[in-house]
This record gives structure tokens, C-alpha cells and sequence, in this order.
């Protein structure tokens, strides 16, 4: 990928207070004419994460700050490329696709009263290079080891998406823009929304509006978010002075999966839910047997550092131990959870100690490539340099006080 630093940005303040009401106005007034229910939030341009909402008044908690009934939600059309193809739509169109093929053949009409939400969107130039799926080979090989199977997945997934995308198209001799199907992808991927509409398939998926503006906040920081047979409830989890930032929990992801998903990551003290992936430094180390032992009860990879507690999670536990003791005193910390002959987590500790300074030393070395790269986009790298700095400092931690 090019560097794009030069793309346009949207501006870091907020909203523009002219009397022409702004592209975020006229959407805020499309939702409520449409029986969208909003109280004292509105959107607002927040640096380093695009829009969000902030309150405009006091809010208690339990109080609704939103609802969103089913009718402005946008839903699939299994007949948006011709009614013939109706009945292969859910067979051969995952629900992503669905809503990616509808939304795009949708925002192409002209009249469709949709550009004035999908005006509050992101744009390609802004969207498309924060995402490690749309970076160079270059960018994507400096990802950490923990993310390069999560993006092949994800890869496989697109390119599945695409071709389906593209039959479905060439049967209805209508050509598919390939761009802008990758934009829309995109979108439905970062900010679409489960609802089930009586009959429908589970998995379905809907546009929410006004929902859709809310950045993510993690464990225990989100407000709270329901789905009722009737809409998308939000409601307060706590009060909320004027002027704050209502986040909503996507799920309790670590930073890796943010990264891969949505292009970003949280400062690590404030993400209780991270955790630095160990599999490139387990898996390599173990026989075949411990691999297949490990297997057989279900505690093969998925092993982590936990920057919260500074602990090796449970499954590392299990897994260095099949490496270090007998098979009877194996089998007996995972029945029971502690060691059968004295606590071993002195020597697991020190067995992942001689690991992590491989890790170190290939934290030290992305960061330092990742820093004379050129060419590249420049907010990618930033991303990148924070996560091994990440990865960096939770070594550190854990050779200091780790457990
Ligand atoms: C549902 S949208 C939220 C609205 C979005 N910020 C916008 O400008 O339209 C999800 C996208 O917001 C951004 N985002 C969400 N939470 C964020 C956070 N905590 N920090 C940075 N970016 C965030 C990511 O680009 C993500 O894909």
C-alpha cells in the first residue's frame, strides 16, 4: 500500500456549529423522524477515533439514552441483484455478504434515502488502510506472530466473500465494482449489528443507525445494550457527566483482535481484557506426544500472558507442565489445579523466562524495522510500533513481578 498520508482526514474537533446544519445534523434528524429514540447524546469528532457520541446533559444511570426500532434498521434484500436469485441467497451468501452486496447496490441508486447516513460513514480513503486485511505484505508481515493465522482466516473469508459477490453479479449481467463491494464489506464488518427478525435466520444481520456511532470501550466501560423483538435498547451503565464519551462493549476483546478487526488497539492499563498471545514460543517447544496429550484435553494452544494480573494464563500453566513433569503429576494439576509435589510455578516461570527473551528480542527488532519503513502508511505503523511496544512492555513486567 502506498503511504497515504496525505489522504484526507476527518478534523479533530468538534462538529462544525454553522447555521448549515452538518452531515451528522441531517442524520440525527433522519433517525428521529423515523421514530429512532435519542436522548441527550449527539456525535462528535474525537481524536484518534473518528466519531463518536458524547452527552450533551447529565444522564443517570438506567436512564434510555437510545432506541432504535426495527424499521430504520437496514436489512438485507435477497432480491437487491434480481428476484431469480432469491432462492440461493441464504445458501450461497454468507450474512455479511448479504448486507454488503445489499447496502452497496442500494447506496448506488441515485434517490435512495440512505446517502444521508452512509454521509456520516467513514470514507474509503479513511476506512480501507486502517485495516491489516487492505495493508501491504510488507505491513502485514510485521504483524505479531499470534495475528498471522487470524488474517490468512480473515483473507480466505474476504476472498470467499468476493467471488460470491461476483456470481451473484455476472448472473444478473450487472458488473461488480470491486472497490466499492471492499468498502462496503468493510463497513458491514465494523459496524453491523445481530437482529433476528421474526423467520429470519440466526445470524442475521442489520445496519443499526445512530447505535452504529458509538467506539468501543472495554469490559465493565460500556453502556448497556439490548436486543428486544421491538428494536436495540441503550441504556445508561452508570451516571455520565456532560460532555462524555458513552462507549459500547463490542465484546471483551484483546488487543489483537481489535487490531485485526477493527484497526485499532487500546492502551493496555486500560484493557482489562487483553493478553499477549504465547503460542509462537509453546507450540515450537513440544514434542509430538505433548502436542497430542495436550490435544486429548482439550489444552492445545490459545496460550497468553495477562497484562492485567501479570499471570500466564491457565492453559500456559497446563501446557508448560506437560513439558516439565511427569505424566502423573501432569494429569494431577489439571485435575486439581495445583502442582501434586510442591508448587511448580517457580519452574514453569522460569521456563517461560528463557522464552520470552526470543520475544523480546523480536519485539525489539519489529519495532525498530517498522520505524525506517517508507512508503508505508503511516498511521499503520503507528498501530504497529504501539502493539510490540505493548508486547514489549508486558515482557518486562512479567520478568520484573510476573507470576
Ligand atoms: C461502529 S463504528 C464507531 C463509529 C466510528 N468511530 C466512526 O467514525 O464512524 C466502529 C469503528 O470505530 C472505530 N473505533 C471504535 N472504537 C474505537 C476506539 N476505542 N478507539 C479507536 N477507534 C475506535 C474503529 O475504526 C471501528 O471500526
Amino acid at each position: 500500500m502506498t503511504n497515504t498520508s496525505s489522504r484526507k482526514r476527518r478534523r479533530t474537533s468538534t462538529l462544525p456549529q454553522d447555521s448549515e446544519p452538518s452531515k451528522h445534523d441531517i442524520f440525527t434528524q433522519w433517525c428521529l423522524d423515523r421514530g429512532v429514540q435519542i436522548q441527550n447524546v449527539k456525535p462528535a469528532i474525537l481524536p484518534g477515533r473518528g466519531v463518536g457520541l458524547i452527552t450533551t446533559a447529565k444522564i443517570k444511570q438506567d436512564d434510555r439514552i437510545m432506541f432504535v426500532p426495527e424499521k430504520p434498521m437496514f436489512k438485507p434484500d435477497a432480491t437487491v441483484f434480481g428476484k431469480t436469485q432469491t432462492k440461493t441467497w441464504t445458501q450461497k451468501a454468507s450474512p455479511q455478504v448479504q448486507l454488503a452486496m445489499s447496502i452497496m447496490q442500494e447506496c448506488r441508486k441515485p434517490e435512495s434515502q440512505y446517502h444521508k447516513w452512509k454521509a456520516t460513514w467513514p470514507t474509503p480513503e479513511e476506512l480501507l488502510p486502517t485495516l491489516p486485511l487492505f495493508w501491504s505484505k510488507t505491513l502485514q508481515s510485521h504483524l505479531p506472530p499470534s495475528l498471522q493465522q487470524p488474517l490468512e482466516r480473515q483473507r480466505l473469508d474476504y476472498e470467499k466473500d468476493l467471488s460470491t459477490a461476483r456470481s451473484f453479479a455476472n448472473e444478473a449481467g450487472v458488473e461488480l465494482d470491486e472497490e466499492d463491494f471492499k468498502y462496503h464489506w468493510s463497513i458491514v464488518n465494523s459496524r453491523s449489528f445481530h437482529f433476528k427478525p421474526p423467520g429470519a435466520r440466526p445470524g442475521f444481520m442489520v445496519l443499526c443507525p445512530f447505535v452504529d456511532y458509538m467506539n468501543h470501550g472495554p469490559s465493565g466501560t460500556g453502556v448497556k445494550v439490548s436486543q428486544t423483538p421491538k428494536g436495540y435498547e441503550v441504556d445508561a451503565d452508570r451516571d455520565y457527566e456532560p460532555g462524555t464519551e458513552i462507549l459500547a462493549t463490542y465484546g471483551a476483546h484483546p488487543n489483537d483482535k481489535l487490531l485485526i478487526h477493527y484497526g485499532f488497539t487500546l492502551p493496555t492499563p486500560l484493557n482489562p481484557d487483553d493478553d499477549i498471545r504465547l503460542d509462537s514460543l509453546l507450540l515450537p517447544a513440544m514434542s509430538s506426544s505433548t502436542t497430542s496429550a495436550l490435544q486429548d484435553v482439550g489444552f492445545l494452544g490459545g496460550y497468553a500472558l495477562l497484562p492485567a494480573t501479570n499471570e500466564l494464563c491457565f492453559k500456559t500453566q497446563v501446557a508448560v507442565r506437560a513439558m516439565l513433569l511427569t505424566a502423573n503429576e501432569w494429569e494431577y494439576f489439571i485435575a486439581n489445579g495445583e502442582d501434586l509435589s510442591g508448587d511448580q510455578s517457580g519452574r514453569v516461570r522460569e521456563w517461560v523466562l528463557g522464552r520470552l527473551e526470543e520475544f523480546r528480542e523480536l519485539a525489539v527488532e519489529k519495532i525498530e524495522e517498522l520505524e525506517g519503513l517508507e512508503g508505508e502508511d503511516k498511521d499503520a505503523v503507528k498501530v504497529l510500533v504501539g502493539r510490540w511496544r505493548q508486547i514489549l512492555e508486558a515482557i518486562d513486567r512479567y520478568e520484573r513481578e510476573g507470576r
